[in-house]
């Protein structure tokens, strides 16, 4: 076998090098081969329009996938819930390891939890998902809060806390974990207040369709039910004809009896930024056993979301 240095596509945020370092090493292991991370600068990191108008999904995605496309770099490690829903045919997702927390959390001033935020709280979000469904919890228990659009990346985002300018923001815990910031959440989000983005928490690894070498060493870091879980929400999301940065949420989670794994639950959220509209389904069964199954549970909470109105409250659909 090659001792020939495999060499990985990253984004040159704090949060991607974070993550393609962790799974730089993962590879390593399995494969024997050392691993060099190469820089790649995406149109997401230098614009400075919020996401919603540059507008289309996958604006982190396209550079690296363009150098994986000409051979520059051997694999790319994306946050999942960042990638569009559509895969390109010369590329395959590899590996989906293991998900971490797929809550939303908040870093508050003074180390408040959500619910003791002071009347007419300024909390931070760039994502029309959150907005949704915080604004729905205020309004329905009588918090009386407002949601201010921000963007910028994870340290970007805290420091407006720091500064004084907003009483808290919202994040991911996956990525605050990834890039060791975990504690300073001050409150993590049930996942009955705010469903996460369909794969959020998790992470992908691609490579050329063709090297398959490759697929077969990087398919060691995957894990199964992760990947399982990540197809349904993203089938929902898709057959939902939305984008990354449309108000739905969506969560797979299995239900254990004991030990024993039996089933598998789907939610999914659709609403107004606003808060005054949502539609939340449901549904729960046997745990898929294919990626066409899994496909198929998301397509039929989709359905069932879209029957309730679902596309009447999602704006402008992505294409
Ligand atoms: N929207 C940007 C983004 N893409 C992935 C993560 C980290 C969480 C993950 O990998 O799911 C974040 C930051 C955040 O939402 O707080």
């Amino acid at each position: 076998m090659s001792t020939k240095a495999l060499r990985l596509g990253t984004r040159r945020s704090r949060l991607a090098m974070a993550q393609s370092g962790q799974v730089a090493d993962a590879v390593s292991q399995v494969t024997g081969r050392p691993v060099e991370l190469v820089e790649i600068t995406t149109y997401g990191d230098v614009s400075r329009e919020h996401l919603a108008q540059i507008g289309g999904t996958g604006v982190f995605v396209t550079a690296l996938r363009d150098a994986l496309a000409k051979g520059e770099v051997d694999f790319a490690v994306h946050s999942l819930k960042d990638l569009p829903t559509t895969q390109p045919e010369n590329l395959v997702l590899a590996a989906v390891p293991v998900r971490e927390d797929p809550r939303d959390v908040i870093v508050a001033r003074d180390a408040l939890k959500f619910t003791d935020l002071p009347r007419g709280a300024r909390i931070g979000t760039g994502s029309p998902r959150r907005m949704a469904q915080l604004n729905a919890y205020a309004r329905s228990h009588g918090l009386d809060m407002e949601t201010v659009p921000i963007r910028g990346n994870v340290d970007t985002r805290i420091g407006y806390v720091h500064d004084g300018e907003l009483d808290a923001v919202v994040l991911a815990a996956a990525g605050l974990s990834r890039i060791g910031r975990i504690d300073e959440v001050t409150d993590f989000l049930s996942i009955d207040t705010v469903l996460p983005a369909p794969g959020q928490g998790a992470l992908a690894i691609e490579c050329a369709a063709d090297n398959a070498s490759l697929i077969a060493a990087l398919g060691e870091l995957d894990d199964p039910f992760t990947r399982i879980a990540v197809t349904a929400e993203r089938s929902l999301l898709a057959a939902l004809e939305a984008g990354c940065s449309a108000p739905v949420g969506a969560l797979a989670d299995l239900l254990a009896d004991g030990q024993i794994v039996n089933e598998m639950r789907l939610r999914g959220v659709v609403g107004t930024p606003d808060g005054t509209r949502m539609v939340q389904l449901s549904t729960t069964g046997p745990v898929p056993e294919t990626h066409d199954g899994a496909m198929a549970l998301g397509r039929e909470l989709a359905a069932e979301m879209l029957a309730q109105g679902a596309a009447g409250l999602m704006g402008e659909r992505a294409l």
